[in-house]
């Protein structure tokens, strides 16, 4: 059995990234991911403009100048100022030529043409320097960024209208089983809902540069998860299939990879989710989450989410699940367990910090403890966990 860091390394290294882009607008590209490194055209600011409404002043010796005119933002001419001459400005406007300061209005007094003001302002203070944030030719966003509305944001500043992305990554997704209905069929005895493809589902289509496949519910028949897992390969990027992941006579998805391509890994010493596994057909990479739904979340977020984020064309570091620390709000001792258990927690900020507590029912087909779960909660194998201790948690 695979260590969980050893084969979430091992999953991303082996992961190959889509090459094609496309371009699309930028009100297409939220979400997606950038093609191609965006250089500044442009500096940034691009003009010296004042921070404040208030007065644009030449001569900080004086308490008092003489109002010559205005400059609002948009205003396309370019104005000079003389020792002991003032203007009134307004923030983002240009500044005039021999401006020492802009002093905003609330520290001064105007009566007629004449502005005055005892306070001392520093020179250049208020004014936004051309190329304080970015100089032309600096990477603006570079190749592999994920297209936050920020990023956007940032592009549309620049005047890009459309961005290079890479193309949406096909994403297959099957849930396996015998016992498996869809919400619109009636019961049998000792049948369930398929709760995880629904799940899985929603989770890929929180995703702009994912394109999903619902591939519906495969019977527990060998030839059939064969035939459709080749179908499926064929046609797209990655497959993931929930169920029939472990040792059972009727867990027939791991012999069916084996049939049509390689399996690379089976088994992760992880709790829940030991079934894990990963391999190829063709060029597809197939993802086995076992089918315990918490294990099928759990194993989606941790490794099945960063494999696809990296096949999609984010750098390796940047599609690991975020982590933070937080002080356990529990203990748990002594701890024999051989695999490294992801439990669900909540979050909450006291006077000592960030901490961390423990939800009821942690077992692996109890889907309702994922609801309320702000966090997954890493603790490591054999160790006992003492309250206060600091861990390492992942939001999910
Ligand atoms: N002898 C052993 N038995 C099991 C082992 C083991 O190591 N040796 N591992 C256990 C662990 S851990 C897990 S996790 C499960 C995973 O097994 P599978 O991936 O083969 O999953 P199934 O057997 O198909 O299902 C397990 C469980 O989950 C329910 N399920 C399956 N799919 C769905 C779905 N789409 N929606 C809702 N519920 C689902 C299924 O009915 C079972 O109750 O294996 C253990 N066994
Ligand atoms: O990995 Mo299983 O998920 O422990 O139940």
């Amino acid at each position: 059995m695979m260590d969980f860091y050893q084969g979430q390394e091992t999953l991303l290294q082996q992961t190959v990234r889509v090459v094609d882009s496309e371009t699309v607008t930028l009100n297409q590209a939220a979400g997606r991911i950038l093609a191609q490194t965006l250089i500044a055209t442009a500096d940034a600011p691009a003009f010296d403009n004042s921070a404040m409404d208030g007065y644009a002043v030449c001569g900080l010796d004086c308490t008092e100048w003489q109002l010559i005119g205005t400059a609002a933002a948009g205003d396309s001419r370019q104005q000079t100022l003389q020792h002991g001459q003032a203007m009134r400005i307004y923030t983002g406007a240009g500044i005039p030529l021999q401006t020492d300061a802009v002093i905003m209005q609330e520290k001064t007094s105007v009566n007629g043409n004449i502005l005055t003001s005892t306070y001392t302002a520093k020179i250049g203070e208020n004014i936004r320097r051309q190329g304080e944030e970015l100089k032309q030719g600096a990477v603006l966003l570079p190749e592999g960024a994920l297209l936050t509305p920020q990023s956007i944001g940032l592009a549309a500043s620049q005047g890009a209208c459309e961005l290079p992305v890479y193309r949406k990554l096909r994403v297959s997704v099957f849930t396996t089983g015998d016992e498996l209905v869809s919400g619109n069929s009636k019961l049998e005895q000792h049948q369930i809902y398929d709760s995880n493809r629904p799940m899985l589902l929603a989770c890929l289509r929180q995703y702009a540069f994912i394109e999903v496949i619902d591939g519906g519910i495969l019977p527990d028949k060998l030839d059939i998860i064969t035939d459709t897992l080749a179908r499926a390969a064929a046609d797209s990027d990655s497959i993931i299939i929930s169920g029939g992941a472990s040792v059972g006579d009727r867990d027939l998805v791991k012999p069916a990879l084996q049939q049509l391509g390689t399996i690379e890994n089976w088994k992760l010493a992880i709790k829940p989710g030991k079934p894990f596994g990963w391999g190829t057909i063709d060029l597809c990479r197939v993802m086995l989450l076992p089918g315990n739904p918490v294990a099928s979340f759990v194993t989606f977020k941790l490794m099945g989410l960063p494999a696809l984020q990296t096949a999609a064309g984010r750098p390796i570091q940047q599609s690991l699940p975020a982590c933070y620390q937080a002080k356990a709000a529990f203990s748990i001792a002594p701890n024999h367990q051989k695999r490294r258990e992801f439990l669900r927690g909540t979050l909450c900020f006291t006077k000592n910090g960030p901490e961390v507590q423990l939800l009821d029912k942690q077992g692996s087909h109890m889907l309702s403890s994922c609801v309320n779960a702000q966090v997954l909660i890493d603790i490591p194998p054999q160790t006992d966990i003492h309250q206060g201790q600091w861990l390492t948690v992942h939001p999910i």
